[in-house]
C-alpha cells in the first residue's frame, strides 16, 4: 500500500521505517528540512538501536523516501499523523497547533483512491475530543478518520513497532465508514495482526484515553514506588527490596517498580499534565487530582537528588567538582526532553558547582545546545578531579564501570546512584561512600 507518515520524529520516522520494512511504499513528510535531508540519505537524527538498520536498508530499496513537500504524498492512501503535541507554553496543556497545521496541509491533498477508501490515522498522544473535531474537519474530503495511538518506548521503538504488545482502533461511528476504515487499517498492519497481536477496536474517546490513561498508570507507578523510597528513607529501608518483594504479588508485577530520580522523557510529565488540563475542561478534574501528586512526587526526586549532591559535599555546592554520568531521559536513547539527569545537572551548576557531564549518546548532541556546559567524552574524564560522581541515567557502560579503576582519577570517592543500577557492595569495597535512592 501506499502511505504516508507526517512529522518525522522518535514516533513517525520510526514508524515510516517500520511500514516499509513490512512492505509497504512509503513517504515520509515533515517540517525540518535539516531532518528530512538526514533520514533521505539513510542517516537517522536520533539515537534509536536498531533504527539505522531499517531506516538505510528502506531508503536503499526505494521503499521508503522523505520530504518537506505535502505534494508528495498525494498518491498515498493512508496518512498516518505523528507531529508533536508537546506542553503548551506557559500551560499544562498539550499544543495542538502542529496536529492543526499537519492537517491542514494535508487536507487539500486528500479525495478519492483508486485502491479504496482514503484514510487520516491520528498516532500522536491528544487530548480526549480531538478526533471527533478533526473528523469533522476531514470530512467533506471523503477521506476517513481512524485514531490510532502508539505505545512505542524510546530506546525499543523498532521492535515495539512492528511487534507491539496491542494494537488500538479508533473507529468512526458511522458503521459503513467503521468497517471500510477497520479493513483498511487491517491491511496495513497484516504482518502484524498475522502474529496474534491484539487488536482492540473502540470508538475515538476510548482510542484517546487509552493512550493517556495507559501512561497516567505507568507514571502512577513510578511515583508510587519514589513514595515508598521516601518512606524507606525516613526508616532506614531498602526500596529495592521492597520492590523486588511487592512484584512478585503477580496483580503488582515487577516492572516500573525501579526508584529513583523519577520519570521524564517528551511523554508521560506532558501526557500527565495535559490530561489533567482535559478533565478540567470538562469539568472532570476531580477524577485526576491524583496525578498532582503524581507529578509533584516526581519533581520532589529531582530536588531530593540535589540535596543528596549538596550533603555529601559538606553543605555548599559552589566551588565543588560535580560528575554527572548521564543527560538522557534515559538509557538507549539522546532524548533530553524533560531529562532528570539534565535538570539536576542544571540546578547543580545553578548553585555555583562545576558540572561535568557525559552520555554515551546525547552527549555530542549536549556538546552542541549547549556550549555554556562542560560535556567530557567519557566516565574516565568526567571523573577527573570530581568531589562527587551522580549517576543519573543508567547506561550499561556506568553500569560495568570498575569503581576501583575509576577511584583513582577522582578528588573524593563519593558515588551517588540515582538510579540504585550500580552494586552498593562492590562500590563501597572498592573504597567509596555509595548513597543510593531509599536505600540505607
Ligand atoms: N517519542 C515517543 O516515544 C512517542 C511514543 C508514543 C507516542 N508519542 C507521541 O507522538 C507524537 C510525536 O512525538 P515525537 O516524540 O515523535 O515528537 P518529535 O518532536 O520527535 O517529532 C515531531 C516531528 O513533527 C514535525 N512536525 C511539526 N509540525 C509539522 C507539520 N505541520 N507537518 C509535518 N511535520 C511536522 C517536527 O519537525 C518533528 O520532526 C507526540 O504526540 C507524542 O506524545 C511519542
Ligand atoms: O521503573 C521505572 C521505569 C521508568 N522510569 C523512568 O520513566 C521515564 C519513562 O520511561 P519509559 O516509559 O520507558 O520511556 P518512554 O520512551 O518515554 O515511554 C513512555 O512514553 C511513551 C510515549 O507516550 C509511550 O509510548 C510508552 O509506552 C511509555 O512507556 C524514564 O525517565 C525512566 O527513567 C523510572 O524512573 N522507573
Amino acid at each position: 500500500m501506499r502511505i504516508s507518515v507526517i512529522g518525522c520524529g522518535y514516533l513517525g520516522a520510526v514508524h515510516a521505517a517500520c511500514m516499509a520494512e513490512v512492505g509497504h511504499d512509503v513517504v515520509g513528510i515533515d517540517v525540518d528540512a535539516a531532518k528530512v535531508a538526514l533520514l533521505s540519505a539513510g542517516q537517522a537524527p536520533f539515537h534509536e538501536p536498531g533504527f539505522n538498520e531499517v531506516l538505510a536498508r528502506n531508503v536503499a530499496a526505494g521503499r521508503l523516501r522523505f520530504s518537506t513537500d505535502f505534494a508528495d504524498l498525494a498518491d498515498a492512501q493512508v496518512h498516518f499523523i505523528g507531529v508533536g503535541t508537546p506542553q503548551a507554553p506557559g500551560s499544562i496543556a498539550a499544543d495542538l497547533t502542529y496536529v492543526d497545521a499537519a492537517i491542514t496541509a494535508l487536507v487539500p491533498h486528500l479525495g478519492e483512491h483508486p485502491d479504496g477508501p482514503t484514510l487520516v490515522v491520528g498516532k500522536s498522544t491528544v487530548p480526549v475530543g480531538t478526533a471527533a473535531r478533526l473528523a469533522e474537519v476531514v470530512a467533506p474530503t471523503g477521506a476517513h478518520l481512524v485514531w490510532n495511538p502508539e505505545f512505542l518506548r524510546e530506546g525499543f521503538a523498532v521492535q515495539d513497532t512492528l511487534s507491539p504488545d496491542r494494537i488500538v482502533y479508533g473507529l468512526p461511528t458511522d458503521p459503513a465508514q467503521a468497517t471500510a476504515s477497520r479493513d483498511t487499517l487491517d491491511a496495513v498492519y497484516r504482518t502484524l495482526l498475522d502474529q496474534d497481536i491484539p487488536r482492540l477496536v473502540t470508538d475515538y474517546a476510548t482510542a484517546e484515553l487509552v493512550k493517556v490513561a495507559a501512561n497516567s498508570f505507568l507514571a502512577t507507578k513510578i511515583s508510587f514506588i519514589n513514595a515508598m523510597a521516601e518512606l524507606c528513607e525516613a526508616t532506614g529501608a531498602d526500596v529495592t527490596q521492597l520492590a523486588e518483594a511487592i512484584g512478585h504479588d503477580d496483580r503488582i508485577g515487577p516492572k516500573f517498580l525501579k526508584a529513583g530520580i523519577g520519570f521524564g522523557g517528551g511523554c508521560l510529565p506532558k501526557d500527565i499534565r495535559a490530561f489533567m488540563a482535559r478533565a478540567g475542561e470538562l469539568g472532570v478534574d476531580q477524577a485526576l487530582t491524583f496525578l498532582r501528586e503524581v507529578d509533584n512526587i516526581n519533581d520532589r526526586r529531582r530536588s531530593h537528588a540535589v540535596e543528596l549532591a549538596r550533603t555529601a559535599v559538606g553543605g555548599e555546592l559552589s566551588g565543588k567538582r560535580i560528575a554527572v554520568l548521564g543527560a538522557a531521559f534515559k538509557p538507549n536513547s539522546d532524548d533530553m526532553r524533560n531529562s532528570p539527569a539534565l535538570d539536576i545537572a542544571n540546578a547543580i551548576a545553578g548553585q555555583g558547582a562545576s558540572v561535568v557531564i557525559t552520555d554515551p549518546a546525547a552527549g555530542p548532541v549536549l556538546a552542541r545546545q549547549r556550549p555554556d556546559m562542560e560535556v567530557a567524552p567519557d566516565a574516565a574524564t568526567a571523573v577527573a578531579g570530581a568531589d562527587v560522581v551522580m549517576l543519573l541515567t543508567e547506561w550499561q557502560d556506568f553500569r560495568d564501570l570498575d569503581p576501583a579503576e575509576l577511584k583513582a582519577h577522582v578528588a573524593t570517592p563519593w558515588i551517588i546512584d540515582g538510579r540504585n543500577a550500580l552494586d552498593p557492595v562492590a562500590w563501597r569495597a572498592a573504597g567509596w561512600t555509595y548513597q543510593g535512592i531509599g536505600r540505607p
